[in-house]
């Protein structure tokens, strides 16, 4: 038997399994896909592990729910990070081990979860799009109508045109609603489909905002399923440090499965 929580942060949901004694087989991507089949498993856009790591309060191995490995995962993080809470892994503040190296973050009062994210490396800047790594690949473009707009179609294309599709990208795009707001809509790579929120995927529009509209931080960010804000400072012509992810994680459900 498997035992998991259910988790969600702005409605990107997640299986959390405490695996600090290394029991889950991480190459068994089968299992991992069976786990968040919406169908035939219990359901979710990814999956965690918890494991102990030397230097840290703990690790986060994070898979997409085709059963893959994933690279960092900005929501599944905080859900991680509030996870680790409830297991007693730090009391305030944490630092832990994920796909793109350490992160820290802290728990506030209002079990919100402020995560710190690696800067992005080179962010391209092209014509109608921007690209850049914030933990994750991620592709932004600007649209004027989000709310009638195709995002899987759209999305879909640009994941597997001639550049992306082997690798595989995340799309997210965003509509400017204020002077310090945007409306992001992700197509995630993994899950092949929308999801309701993307952490690296906001945190990467939002340093696009700051480029491509001068909009300062803290951008606050709506997602489908929820609000996400991203706060950063910037060094230098597309340099940033301290980007500071903030959002909630919280727990669905506690169950076993056969497995
Ligand atoms: N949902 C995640 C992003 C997952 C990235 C994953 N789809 C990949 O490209 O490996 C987030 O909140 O940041």
């Amino acid at each position: 038997m498997i035992n998991f929580w259910k988790y969600q942060g702005a409605g990107n949901d997640f299986i959390m399994i405490d695996d600090r004694n290394n029991t889950f087989n991480s190459n068994d991507f089968e299992k991992v896909a069976f786990l968040c089949h919406r169908r035939f498993g219990i359901g979710a856009d990814g999956l965690i592990l918890i494991r102990l790591k030397e230097g840290y309060d703990f690790e986060m191995v994070y898979f997409n729910a085709d059963g893959h490995l994933g690279s960092m995962c900005g929501n599944g993080g905080r859900c991680a990070v509030r996870f680790a809470h409830t297991l007693g892994l730090f009391e305030n503040k944490t630092s832990f081990w994920a796909a793109d190296g350490a992160h820290e973050a802290t728990l506030d009062d209002k079990q919100l979860v402020h995560l710190l994210m690696n800067p992005p490396g080179e962010i391209e800047v092209n014509n109608d799009h921007y690209f850049m790594d914030t933990g994750s690949p991620h592709y932004v473009r600007f649209e004027n109508d989000l709310a009638n707009f195709d995002c899987v179609t759209e999305g879909k294309a640009i994941r597997h045109n001639e550049r992306f599709n082997e690798e595989g990208t995340n799309v997210n795009f965003a509509q400017v609603t204020g002077k310090q707001s945007l409306d992001v809509r992700t197509f995630e790579r993994g899950v092949e489909d929308e999801t309701y929120a993307c952490g690296t995927g906001v945190t990467a529009c939002a340093i696009a905002a700051n480029i491509e509209h001068d909009m300062q931080s803290p951008i606050q960010v709506k997602v489908l399923g929820g609000q996400l804000a991203v706060g950063f400072t910037k060094v230098s012509d597309k340099k940033y440090t301290d980007i500071i992810l903030t959002g909630p994680a919280t727990p669905v459900f506690n169950a076993e499965i056969e497995g």
